[in-house]
């Protein structure tokens, strides 16, 4: 902005502007009176959250959007990418309530609601909403209307008939208004080191049950732990999976849709002496599973690049049968839209349909390669029954599973993912 404006650098002192700048965030000119008015950093942020929000149209993960942004605008430091982040995500975190809004009043607001308590964002940009936000979350949205309409978990989530019945659509659309935790879960034997440096750094950290710890959002894990080996970034529901993952010494098992491997890394961990085969659909993908999985000092495993969404695959397999199938499968990542709250937004019904699909597909693809007595494990990270109850049904018609155990995985009190995972065995 200041450099558009090629007069003023005539007539004022540059430094003077410069310090201005760094100050207050920016300056303009009154076009009319030609006065100088100040745009305070918080109002710049503001305008930098409409423009993200204006022409970001859901085609790409948001936190990639919001990296390239930044990209093309370095003079933006450490804060001022933090704030302007924090605006567009809770913006997003409000679904589809009041989506015709002005967008500032609906940064506003959602700031107001999805933020802990009074922020410096408010206390300059909206004073009377600050003193809202110290209120209990349940106050604020009995309070607060935007664009005149008030708060109703539908609203804010309109897919409440296709949840799982286990599912309860206030207590999940409130879930969805607050950023959930970073999860660690510590490698066998490297406990008690992660929790000496967490403790000695002051690290507000929560030890939870099994390996399972607690952090608060931007904690820079690769700056305090500075052996990578020493813990894998997997939320507590997915860490949740592992109880029913029962792998013996010498049994082979197949990570069937692996991605990056951090069920692959599970299993090894819970039973280092199995045989691990891991597939995924592209050669990319199966690249970083083999630099993550040799960064995590695991060995005793082996790759592959297949597409599941075809019949025949004894030829591309290494083995006939397999002791175990985990399938961790494709589906619509409802169950993590707390992390990508801009998926609530752009997500669209149809593709609930399309993921059952080809989770069937997947499935009944990959079951003649179990052998009978063998283990068949079948995860989502999806709230929806259709993938997940309903799935569960289908399988069981086929007449070659029986149900062992598991279901929904409700992480939504925890401030964690919501996943769902049933163990099957072959008859
Ligand atoms: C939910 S992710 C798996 C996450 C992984 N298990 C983990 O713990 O990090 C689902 C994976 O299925 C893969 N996938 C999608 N369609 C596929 C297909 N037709 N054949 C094989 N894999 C497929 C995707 O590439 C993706 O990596």
């Amino acid at each position: 902005m200041l450099y558009k404006t090629g007069f003023i650098l005539k007539i004022v002192n540059t430094n003077h502007i410069k310090k201005f700048i760094q100050k207050n965030g920016c300056f303009v000119v009154g076009k009319t009176s030609c006065t100088f008015a100040a745009m305070t950093r918080w109002e710049n942020y503001q305008g930098s959250a409409v423009k993200i929000i204006t022409r970001y149209q859901g085609d790409l993960p948001l936190h990639h959007y919001l990296k390239q942004f930044f990209k093309q605008h370095p003079q933006m430091g450490s804060r001022d990418r933090k704030w302007i982040s924090r605006l567009v995500y809770d913006y997003f975190r409000l679904g589809h309530w009041a989506l015709d809004a002005a967008l500032e009043e609906r940064i506003q607001k959602a700031v107001c609601i999805c933020e802990p308590g009074a922020n410096d964002f408010l206390a300059a940009i909206n004073p009377e909403l600050n003193e809202l936000a110290a209120l209990p979350l349940e106050r604020k949205l009995e309070s607060l209307t935007i664009n005149n309409s008030a708060y109703s978990a539908e609203q804010l989530f309109p897919f409440a008939q296709q949840l799982s019945a286990e599912i309860d659509i206030k207590t999940w659309a409130s879930s969805l208004l607050k950023q959930p935790l970073l999860f660690i879960r510590v490698r066998p034997g490297k406990r008690t080191k992660v929790i000496d440096i967490l403790e000695n750094q002051g690290v507000d950290f929560q030890y939870l049950d099994n390996e399972a710890i607690a952090l608060p959002q931007g904690t820079n894990l690769e700056q305090l732990i500075l052996d990578k080996d020493w813990y894998e970034i997997q939320d507590l529901s997915s860490q949740t999976t592992m109880q029913l993952l029962t792998p013996k010494p010498g049994e082979y098992w197949w990570d069937c849709c692996a991605a990056s491997g951090g069920k692959s890394i599970l299993l090894k961990d819970k039973e280092p002496g199995i045989k691990l085969f891991a597939s995924d659909i592209r050669p990319s993908i199966i690249q970083n599973l083999q630099k993550r999985l040799t960064a995590a000092k695991v060995s005793g495993f082996q790759t592959g690049v297949i597409d599941l969404n075809q019949g025949d695959l004894a030829s591309l397999l290494p083995r006939k049968q397999f002791d175990g199938i985990l399938l961790d499968a494709p589906c619509s990542g409802s169950g993590t839209w707390g992390r990508t709250p801009e998926n609530l937004v752009y997500f669209e019904a149809e593709k609930i349909d399309y993921y059952a699909d080809l989770q069937w597909k997947i499935a009944t693809n990959v079951l003649p390669y179990i052998k009978p007595g063998g283990s068949f494990v079948y995860i989502t990270c999806s709230v929806f029954a259709k993938e997940n109850e309903q799935m569960v049904t289908r399988l069981l018609d086929t007449g070659l599973l029986e149900k062992e155990s598991g279901g929904l995985i409700d992480g939504s009190a925890k401030r964690a993912d919501s996943m769902f995972a049933v163990r099957f065995r072959k008859k």
